[in-house]
């Protein structure tokens, strides 16, 4: 064989690639000390939940306000301590609901909310007397700071996008300090939107201006709300953004440092990771990546993410199906089958190398945990699933998948963990062959109903499963062994159906199977047994017991199953089953 490296020539297509430019060559950032690279989360970063403004601007149908309220209640029960709740002077309806938070004292005395207002005198007098009466309130002062908002939207040189978060900031500690009593902790966060568009000297120049105003301190935190409003640019190029703020910004051990992903590249969880290594206290998030466009970044990722890593997230994910139960009632947004750590198949291996490693994995954790003592006393060490599915609530069923990509081990696992059959190697390979020529044939998936049916069908009576048509020669009737009294011979008598037709035998033999085999003789049908095994299937006076067969027949080989309450008579079946599905294949 002749073996060439082809080297691909470099592809051309017909996309208008010379449309866009590239980010760096407009806002460039040089950091070349930069830190954030050989840093380590240890620990979780603050969170906001911000499904009730960012999510809810960005639905089709926006929340009615009882999915608001269950929406609320599910962040408070997972353990979200800072939740922004609305944008109080968009509506009549956004106004009434932030009220009826505070009038039905839904909200914990440990839950700061906060409410989002444009750097408009009005609506911020009307968002702050939204707040009234709410144990710990923030107000979210936003105006867009890039060159093109400057340009295009707000017609304003850099001087005046300053003035305006100026003025909107003193307009803000006006309105608190005229409308809100000592029972509120009222706080600021000034959000300098597109941020990652804006020139860093003058996102520094912004916010600077701001706290000029608020004058941060002790016991006088301002949150800096540093967006990635639109994602444009590699996760790195947004931690170094962040980490040059981080450096440059004064008062810094008052302000609380915080980022708000969007995910319009897909990359918005990679850019909060890197942007918290860079110095972010706080991530602003929507569960499941709600949010404009592509989203917010999610914070179930990003929280499971810390979990996986041996970092508590702070975060309650225990019944993640609940959850998802809520943000997709809330939202009447699906949750894709891929979504990380919440969608159908991502606990589910198809492939049968997967499955092989997973069975694997599972059984040295067993061996291990029977040892500690304790499944919280052992390592979570398996293959392909970074994370324990019981963790965040799932059950293992749907760890293990069958269709034509897998192999024996997936099919052993079902066998296993469903129908509690431990089948010996040989019989899973042989197994496994017959459920590939299923999948081969009629395509799809086997689920462990459909496999069970495979397997009765194939090696046990036909009463074993619903809907199957008898077959086999032999079929076993009552059996009785009685001992000669010298401990080495058995006599056996049994009545086998042959065709349908009930025949007695007697046969003696070293023990019962030794017995039963020779028995088999007066049928013309040599069988020799070369392998075999049993088990009991579950505990308890009904218990089954299973028994694994694998025999010369006639010089084929092949293997049986049987199952009866009975040991002997389980492997007796067994061996049924080995010749009838011998003399079938001839
Ligand atoms: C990135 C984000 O997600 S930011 C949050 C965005 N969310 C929302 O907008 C949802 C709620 N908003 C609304 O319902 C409406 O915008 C309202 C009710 C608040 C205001 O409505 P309107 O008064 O009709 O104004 P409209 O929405 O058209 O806003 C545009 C005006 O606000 C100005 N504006 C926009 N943002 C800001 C800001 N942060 N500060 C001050 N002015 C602003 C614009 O320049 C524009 O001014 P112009 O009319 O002089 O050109
Ligand atoms: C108001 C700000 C924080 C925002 O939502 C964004 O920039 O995406």
């Amino acid at each position: 064989m002749k073996t060439t490296a082809h080297v691909p020539t470099p592809a051309t297509s017909p996309m208008p690639a010379h449309k866009y430019r590239a980010f760096l060559d407009t806002n460039p950032i040089s950091l070349p000390d930069r830190r954030w690279p050989d840093r380590r989360i240890t620990r979780a970063p603050r969170w906001l939940s911000t499904d009730l403004r960012d999510g809810n601007q960005a639905l089709i149908e926006p929340m009615d306000p009882a999915r608001k309220r269950a929406m609320f209640d599910l962040l408070v029960r997972m353990g979200y301590k800072e939740i922004e709740i609305g944008f109080p002077a968009a509506s009549q309806t956004d106004f009434d609901f932030v009220r009826s938070l505070v009038e039905t004292d839904a909200v914990p005395q440990d839950v700061t909310v906060s409410v989002l207002t444009q750097s408009r005198a009005d609506l911020i007098q009307r968002t702050v007397e939204a707040v009234v009466g709410f144990p710990r309130a923030t107000v979210h002062l936003y105006n867009a700071t890039s060159p093109l908002f400057r340009r295009l939207v707000f017609r304003a040189d850099r001087a005046q996008t300053v003035d305006l978060a100026v003025s909107g900031t003193r307009e803000v500690i006006a309105q608190a300090e005229k409308i809100l009593d000592d029972d509120t902790v009222f706080g600021l966060e000034y959000s300098p939107e597109i941020f990652v568009d804006t020139e860093l000297d003058f996102a520094l120049e912004v916010c600077e201006s701001v706290m000029d105003v608020w004058e941060p301190g002790e016991g006088r935190e301002i949150v800096l709300n540093l967006p990635a409003t639109v994602e444009r640019a590699t996760p790195n190029v947004y931690a170094d953004q962040i980490e040059w703020m981080s450096r440059h910004l004064s008062h810094r051990e008052h302000i609380a440092l915080s980022v708000h992903p969007h995910n319009d590249r897909g990359t918005g969880v990679a850019t909060a990771e890197l942007a918290v290594l860079a110095g972010a206290d706080r991530v602003e998030g929507c569960l499941l990546g709600q949010g404009e466009r592509t989203g917010n970044v999610d914070l179930v990722t990003l929280g499971l993410n810390l979990f996986s890593q041996g970092v508590d997230p702070g975060i309650d994910f225990s019944d993640i199906d609940a959850v998802r139960r809520t943000v997709e009632h809330c939202t009447s947004m699906p949750t894709p089958p891929r979504t990380p750590y919440v969608g159908d198949l991502v606990f589910t291996s198809f492939s049968g190398s997967h499955q092989d490693a997973i069975k694997k994995g599972f059984s040295a954790r067993k061996k291990a945990v029977a040892e500690a003592g304790s499944e919280d006393d052992v390592i979570w060490e398996l293959p392909y699933l970074p994370i324990d599915p019981h963790d965040v609530g799932r059950s293992y069923e749907a760890v293990v998948r069958v269709n034509s990509q897998s192999g024996k081990g997936g099919v052993a696992y079902l066998m296993s963990t469903v129908h509690h059959l431990e089948l010996p190697r040989r019989l899973q390979i042989e197994f496994s062959r017959i459920v590939q020529r299923h999948t081969d044939s009629f395509g799809g998936e086997i689920d462990a109903d459909k496999l069970w049916t495979i397997f009765a069908d194939e090696y046990l009576p036909t009463s074993a499963a619903e809907g199957l048509t008898p077959w086999g020669r032999f079929e076993l009737g009552a059996t009785k062994v009685s001992s000669h009294g010298d401990d080495e011979h058995v006599d056996l008598h049994a009545i086998l159906r042959d065709h349908g037709e009930p025949v007695e035998i007697d046969a003696e033999g070293s023990g019962p199977i030794d017995a039963f085999v020779g028995a088999l003789g007066q049928f013309g049908v040599d069988v020799r047994v070369l392998d075999y095994s049993e088990h009991a299937m579950s505990q308890g006076r009904d218990a089954l017991a299973a028994s694994y067969v694998e025999a010369a027949v006639d010089g084929q080989i092949v293997w049986g199953v049987g199952i009866d309450p009975s040991i002997a008579r389980a492997t007796y079946k067994a061996v049924i089953s080995a010749v009838n599905r011998a003399l079938r294949a001839r």
